[in-house]
């Protein structure tokens, strides 16, 4: 065997992470690699917590969501001391390359690690928010998007029964990208983002006068409302009370939380996963380290791991001017 290759998932896990571990493996192995992988995130790699993997531990894996090989968030990996001890670790091991599957955090971490060890680091972007700079796409995200989107079309029914308005909050730490997306693939009335939120009291007059708008067409109406987390002063219970009080409704608040996270990839998460995971062993014979692979526009690309979190990804314009649109502004 020519190269040894390690592999590890951290930070939040994404639907698509075992593809990605599969793609990994088969491709080592028609490469004649030695593929490890490490437990458990970065915690692995400090306490030599590994197993050695071949194709028939990856048989049956690309529809099972989180990840075989376990995640976590570590904070002695921070540290240089942290860095220098996995370092070492890669060493004892022999290890030519280390691929990360994780979201910017993990990146950060790959590119600490790069400053005391000598070997490959590649970064492959797994995360269901999809915050990732320099990829179109994270592994994760479009199957986040049908896991909220299912659960918004389930609420709608409810929601209708009762004629009441309902808040559902989505995940995606400071982006919006899971938010828009299911906020216009659920068909939701209104939502409110963190690339566009101002203030709270504009925030509910603005919905105020659109749901006034709707009532004046129908006095029998839902209304949903879809809300990146993280964002509301205090949390989806105060914006739930401040929009009883202020438009004398019903309102009822949904947290999806971790259920997004989980399931099973969708076809475009698998694919995803499966060429970047592929394409991260076919560069473990190139001069290049310290890079995310990553798409844009269906084409793979090398970014610098920085630039991921570094470069700011804006929303889609067409996205949002449609969103404003059909949803926050159909009747301004
Ligand atoms: N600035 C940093 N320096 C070194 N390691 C980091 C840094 N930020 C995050 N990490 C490592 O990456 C792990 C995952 O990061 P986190 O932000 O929790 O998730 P994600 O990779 O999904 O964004 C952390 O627990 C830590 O071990
Ligand atoms: O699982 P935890 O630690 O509660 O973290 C929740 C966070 O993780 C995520 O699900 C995924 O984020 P990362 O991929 O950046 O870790 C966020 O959407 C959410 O804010």
């Amino acid at each position: 065997m020519t190269k040894k290759v390690a592999v590890l998932t951290s930070g939040g896990d994404a639907p698509g992470m075992n593809a990605c571990i599969r793609a990994i493996v088969l491709a080592c192995e028609r490469a004649d690699y030695a593929i490890i992988g490490y437990q458990h995130g970065y915690n692995g790699l400090l306490n030599q917590e590994y197993c050695l993997l071949n194709n028939n531990q990856v048989h049956n894996l690309i529809q099972r969501g989180g990840t075989v090989l376990h995640s976590a968030r570590c904070h002695e990996f921070k540290t240089d001391e942290g860095a220098k001890k996995a370092a070492e670790n890669l060493d004892e091991l022999d290890i030519d390359t280390l691929i990360v599957i994780g979201g910017d955090g993990s990146f950060k971490g790959a590119d600490h690690l790069s400053a005391f060890w000598s070997g490959q680091v590649l970064g492959l972007p797994g995360t269901i928010d999809n915050d990732i700079g320099g990829t179109d796409a994270t592994i994760g995200f479009y199957t986040a998007i049908e896991t909220a989107v299912t659960s918004i079309d389930k609420v709608r029914d409810t929601a209708d029964a009762f004629e009441r308005i309902f808040l559902v909050e989505v995940m995606g730490r400071h982006a919006g990208f899971l938010a828009l997306h299911a906020a216009l693939a659920s068909s939701a009335d209104y939502v409110i983002l963190p690339e566009l939120f101002e203030k709270p009291d504009v925030t509910l007059e603005c919905i105020t006068e659109q749901l006034n708008e709707r009532r004046k067409q129908s006095d029998h109406i839902s209304y949903i409302i879809v809300l990146a987390e993280k964002l509301w002063p205090g949390g989806i219970d105060n914006l739930a009370k401040a929009l009883t009080e202020k438009t004398q409704s019903e309102v009822r608040p949904v947290i999806l939380g971790h259920v997004q996270r989980g399931g099973s990839p969708v076809s475009e998460d698998r694919i995803l996963a499966t060429k970047l995971g592929a394409y991260a062993v076919s560069l473990v014979t190139k001069n290049v380290s310290g890079v995310m692979i990553g798409e844009r526009a269906g084409q793979i690309v090398e970014v610098p791991l920085k630039l991921t979190w570094e470069e700011s990804k804006p929303l889609d314009k067409q996205m949002v001017t449609t969103m404003k649109t059909l949803m926050n502004e159909r009747y301004a």
